[in-house]
């Protein structure tokens, strides 16, 4: 089945950067979220980055004009129905994920694959809530989506070799290179990349350095692009914290507990770059 129509489920920072590089690659998007005002704040992010190519002169208006117009806003799980692929991209929330796995495999065809964005939760266990867990996959794109180059694809117990193929090559046509992972939980990028946050943070809870200083360190002592608090801050530190909960339910083992300090902040609203507040003020 040739894919024509793409749709993506949450315009938020994911959801509209998937999007985004889903309607480059000259498929027709719909883009769908539970309220209106996220899908217009999924669009304005869009917006504002073809923008910045413009003025770059990496793009000109009328490529804008047409890209934007493939992406369709929508705010109803049924307008799924039309669409040929797609990736769920909502909080990360392992019962919110589940309820609308189970309505997208009512609202979609029975041959439409069902991918998830999720950071950490297993995909079986996702695959599960479906009468189509063959056509359940792990989709796992990197923020900031339009720029990074990684897809991490994870197949579940049951996801076939179709769909595992045809998942890969809908990565390269986005213009990624995918990286397949087995089903635990964090696959391999956040098995790796969050206790390493998770353990900078405790560095500042435990008074080791300043939030500067920890960063400084990760930048210039091992070239990391960001420090790991600044990168906290880009990822949310929610969904920080939701995955390293997912890792220490999902392992047992107490190197993965989430830093108290992580859980303060998260619980006072400070969730990073997008509420103004994290690690630092924006
Ligand atoms: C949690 C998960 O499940 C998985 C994850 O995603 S974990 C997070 C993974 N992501 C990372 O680790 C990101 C780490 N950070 C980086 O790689 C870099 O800091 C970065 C790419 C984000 C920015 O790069 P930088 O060199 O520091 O900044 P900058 O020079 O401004 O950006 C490089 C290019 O990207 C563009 N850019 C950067 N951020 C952008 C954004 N948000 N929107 C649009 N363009 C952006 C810049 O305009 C620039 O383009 P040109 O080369 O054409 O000028
Ligand atoms: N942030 C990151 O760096 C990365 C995140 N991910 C994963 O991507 C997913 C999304 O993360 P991210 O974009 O950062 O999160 P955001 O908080 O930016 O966006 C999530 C969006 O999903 C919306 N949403 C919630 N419930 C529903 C629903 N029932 N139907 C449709 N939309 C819904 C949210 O609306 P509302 O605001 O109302 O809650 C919000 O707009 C998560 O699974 C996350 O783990 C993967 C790679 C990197």
């Amino acid at each position: 089945m040739e894919i024509q129509t793409f749709g993506v489920i949450g315009a938020g920072q994911m959801g509209s950067g998937i999007a985004q590089v889903a309607a480059m690659s000259g498929l027709n998007v719909v883009m769908n979220d539970i309220q209106e005002a996220f899908v217009d704040r999924g669009f304005k992010t869009i917006e504002k980055f073809f923008d910045r190519s413009i003025e770059k002169g990496k793009m000109t208006a009328e490529q804008k004009a047409e890209v934007m117009g493939r992406i369709k806003p929508s705010t109803d799980i049924n307008d799924m129905a039309g669409t040929d692929f797609v990736v769920e991209a909502a909080t990360e929330n392992e019962a919110l994920k589940f309820e609308i796995f189970k309505m997208l495999d009512q609202a979609c065809r029975p041959e439409v694959i069902l991918g998830s964005n999720t950071s950490s939760i297993p995909i079986g266990r996702i695959a599960a809530q479906t009468k189509r867990p063959e056509k359940v996959i792990g989709m796992h794109f990197m923020n900031p989506v339009p720029i990074m180059k990684l897809v991490e694809v994870i197949r579940g117990i049951a996801t076939s070799d179709e769909t595992f193929q045809i998942t890969w090559q809908l990565s390269e046509k986005f213009g990624k290179t995918p990286a397949e992972s087995s089903d635990y939980p964090g696959f391999i990028a956040n098995r790796i990349l969050m206790p390493m946050i998770n353990e900078a943070v405790f560095a500042l809870y435990h008074g080791v350095g300043t939030r500067e200083a920890i960063d400084t360190v990760m930048k210039l002592g091992m070239n990391h692009p960001m420090g790991p608090l600044t990168l906290a801050d880009l990822i949310g530190l929610d969904t920080c914290l939701a995955i390293m909960e997912t890792l220490y339910d999902g392992f047992k083992d107490s190197k993965y507990r989430p830093c108290p300090l992580l859980r303060k902040y998260v619980e006072a609203g400070w969730l990073g770059r997008k509420t103004g507040r994290g690690f630092y003020e924006y």
